[in-house]
């Protein structure tokens, strides 16, 4: 590529403050003064075609480290001039332990018993609606389980993101693709991988009733009850967990992790 602005944000920076310099600096761009206007300056100011590589140490950074990687991966869904080479990522691997939680078998045996449950709640047709990406595994098992219930669902994804570039949630949820057609008057079953916060679930939740739907009933595969902070309980619940965090079986860490067919949790070793 001609013209191509690189940015390298290498181990050594230890600071916020340090990656906007050097990101500034070598992108020739205005020194963004929060994670907003780093969000804004990258996708509109910066010229391009631009590359950042990303070798940033997530233990220098702490929770910076994921904002910025978080700002920064938007700006690159958002411009097609840019590539974002994530070379910390391979190197975190080999930091990170993934524990098995509950194996293949156990996550199977429960969403069997899962969709028996389902089935004795809901009409035999309904409309079943997955939360991307994160559920996209646990959808598919799911449908499947519900068939040898005898049950026939119409199925649905929506996706969704939390509100913002990752500076702190702000508890606002966007929809960001797939809307379902028509869903007025319909008995829905709002399917999603783990509930943390519940701010997803009760977000997508009201937006289905606000559509029409008749009932919304929610399956949450995992639950974490102890960091709710909006007053939801999922309708059907796979396994309760402690504040652990889990990878796997559809779930990711910085889009990792999501081809596991198990659910584990991640361990720093
Ligand atoms: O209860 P909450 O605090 O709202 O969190 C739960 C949501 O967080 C995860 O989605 P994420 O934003 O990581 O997107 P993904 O599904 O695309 O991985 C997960 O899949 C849930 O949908
Ligand atoms: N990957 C992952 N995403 C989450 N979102 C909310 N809780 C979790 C978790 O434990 N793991």
């Amino acid at each position: 590529m001609s013209g191509l602005a690189r940015c390298v944000i290498d181990a050594g920076l230890a600071s916020r403050e340090a990656v906007f310099a050097r990101l500034a600096e070598q992108l020739d761009c205005p020194l963004p003064a929060n994670l907003d206007a780093l969000y804004d300056i990258l996708s509109r100011e910066a010229a391009g075609p631009l590359e950042i590589v990303w070798r940033a140490d997530r233990r220098a950074l702490g929770e910076d480290f994921e904002r910025i990687l978080a700002a920064l991966q938007e700006v690159a869904l958002e411009r097609d001039d840019m590539r974002l080479l994530d070379e910390a990522a391979e190197r975190d691997e080999m930091d990170e332990q993934v524990k098995v939680l509950f194996s293949e078998q156990e996550v199977a045996a429960r969403v069997q018993e899962l969709a028996r449950e389902i089935a004795a709640r809901m009409p035999r047709e309904f409309t079943l609606v997955g939360l991307l990406k994160g559920a996209f595994v646990f959808t598919a098992d799911l449908v499947r389980a519900l068939d040898r219930e005898g049950c026939r669902p119409r199925v649905e994804f929506l996706q969704v993101s939390s509100y913002g570039t990752g500076t702190e949630s702000s508890g606002r949820v966007k929809v960001i693709g797939g809307m379902p057609g028509s869903i007025e008057g319909q008995e829905v079953l709002l399917v999603d991988d783990i509930q943390d916060t519940g701010r997803t679930l009760a977000f997508t939740r009201q937006m289905l009733l606000d559509n029409g739907a008749a009932r919304a009933m929610t399956c949450a595969l995992l639950d974490k009850p102890s960091r709710r902070v909006v007053e939801i309980e999922p309708d059907l619940t796979g396994f309760v967990i402690d504040d652990v965090f889990v990878v796997g079986y559809g779930i990711d860490y910085a889009e990792r992790y999501r081809h596991l067919p198990f659910i584990g949790k991640v361990e720093a070793s």
